[in-house]
């Protein structure tokens, strides 16, 4: 994808922005590290910090209390952990300058600079996301070199998680497997990005539907119930949580964390009555084929998870390509596991203590940061059960 500005600042030259050869190294090696196997090993450490999370809420109970502020810290602790193999603290200042850069990014979109002009004058936010874009990158190579240290720069011993087969890629001999480090680093700062605001806009939405829809919050009660008891949710009773399943889809469905999807046309193309000429970018809506009554019919703005009671196919009455929250094809999001676990683990531990209910005070205020976002959180009251 061609990428300028401050874009190409924050995504830089990775996963989600290469083609080709360059792409196809690093994706390989994403799809084994979320592959299923390895998430089950991710799975106590989740747990561990959506612990961590809940004994933080004990004094929030009873009160009006914004559950989005702490999503945001969980999900920066798990893919810290899981991916990073260090703590939310240790990673905290890089995910505090990236979430400044999005900002940057998000409120210049569509700010036209004419070519040459941003050299002899800059903007007090070209300056700023350069000076992100730095911050970011010593920090990420600190990250680095911590790692290689502790494992005494042995090729083999890197580690099986994220930073650790990247490394092994950055050290491999045959130059037509290796990375360079500038890749390495942009691959480490689009998943820092990548891997939490995601979620964090998951468990915002699917904890706003569920508190406006108390039976299917105590349907997913009563299924956590039965599958795990009152004890850690394991990674057998997450492929078994069904009812689960089919709430976080509606979620997807109605709020969809991504809301656009971009492609671009590798030749001229006829599509429909329309005419693509080669090269062109095309952004396709996420948010509108979601809403589209004619797939999804006249109650396609209702909450329904029962849609999904039978499967995406019959859902979306076999057009499959009418539900996609985690894109299509060969670049289809590599995380879509990864957070399907981390959210059903957080929405059960939540619902085996709390029953929660929306607060008078809360604001309907989806907003489009990047990611579609309750631009003022998500103010619950919770009820300890
Ligand atoms: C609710 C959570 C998430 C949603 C809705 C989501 C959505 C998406 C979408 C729509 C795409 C574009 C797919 C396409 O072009 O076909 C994508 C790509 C990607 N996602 Fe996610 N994502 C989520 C979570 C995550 C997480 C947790 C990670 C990392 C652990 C992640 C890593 C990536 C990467 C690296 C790509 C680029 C893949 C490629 O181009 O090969 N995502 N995601």
């Amino acid at each position: 994808m061609d990428m300028e500005g401050y874009a190409k600042k924050l995504l830089g030259e990775s996963l989600v922005t290469n083609e080709g050869e360059k792409w196809g190294k690093v994706r390989k090696l994403a799809n084994h590290t979320f592959h299923a196997e390895s998430l089950k090993r991710m799975v106590p450490e989740m747990s561990e910090s959506v612990q961590k999370m809940l004994e933080r809420w004990r004094e929030h109970e009873g009160k009006e209390f914004n559950m989005l502020k702490d999503f945001r810290l969980l999900t920066t602790e798990v893919i810290s952990r899981t991916a990073f193999g260090s703590s939310y603290m240790e990673g905290k200042h890089i995910f505090e300058m990236v979430a400044k850069l999005t900002a940057i990014t998000v409120k210049n979109v569509y700010t036209v600079r004419f070519p040459g002009i941003s050299i002899l004058i800059r903007t007090d936010d070209e300056i700023e996301a350069e000076k992100l874009e730095r911050g970011i990158k010593n920090s990420i190579l600190e990250l680095i070199r911590k790692r290689e240290k502790s494992k005494d720069g042995m090729f083999e011993n890197f580690g099986t998680d994220y930073l650790g087969q990247l490394l092994k890629l950055l050290h491999e001999p045959d130059t037509n497997k290796s990375i360079t480090l500038d890749q390495m680093i942009d691959e480490i700062k689009a998943l820092y990005g990548a891997g939490h605001l995601t979620t964090t806009s998951l468990l915002g939405w699917s904890v706003f539907l569920l508190a406006l829809h108390p039976e299917w919050q105590e349907k997913a009660r009563k299924e956590v119930v039965a599958f795990c008891g009152l004890e850690k949710t394991t990674s057998d009773a997450i492929a078994r949580l069904k009812t689960m399943n089919m709430i976080l889809n509606e979620c997807m469905r109605l709020y969809p964390p991504a809301i656009t999807l971009t492609r671009k046309a590798k030749r001229e193309v006829r599509l429909g009555s329309m005419t693509l000429p080669a090269n062109m970018t095309i952004f396709m809506s996420i948010l509108a084929l979601h809403h589209d009554p004619r797939i999804w019919g006249e109650d396609v703005h209702v909450f329904k998870p029962e849609r999904f009671a039978e499967g995406v196919a019959k859902a979306t009455n076999n057009n499959a390509a009418a539900f996609f929250p985690f894109g299509l094809g060969p670049r289809t999001c590599v995380g879509q596991n990864f957070t399907t676990n981390e959210a059903k683990i957080a929405l059960s531990m939540i619902l085996q203590r709390y029953k929660f209910t929306l607060s008078p005070n809360y604001v309907h205020y989806p907003s489009d940061n990047f990611l579609l976002t309750p631009k003022d959180g998500v103010k619950v009251v919770l009820e300890s059960i």
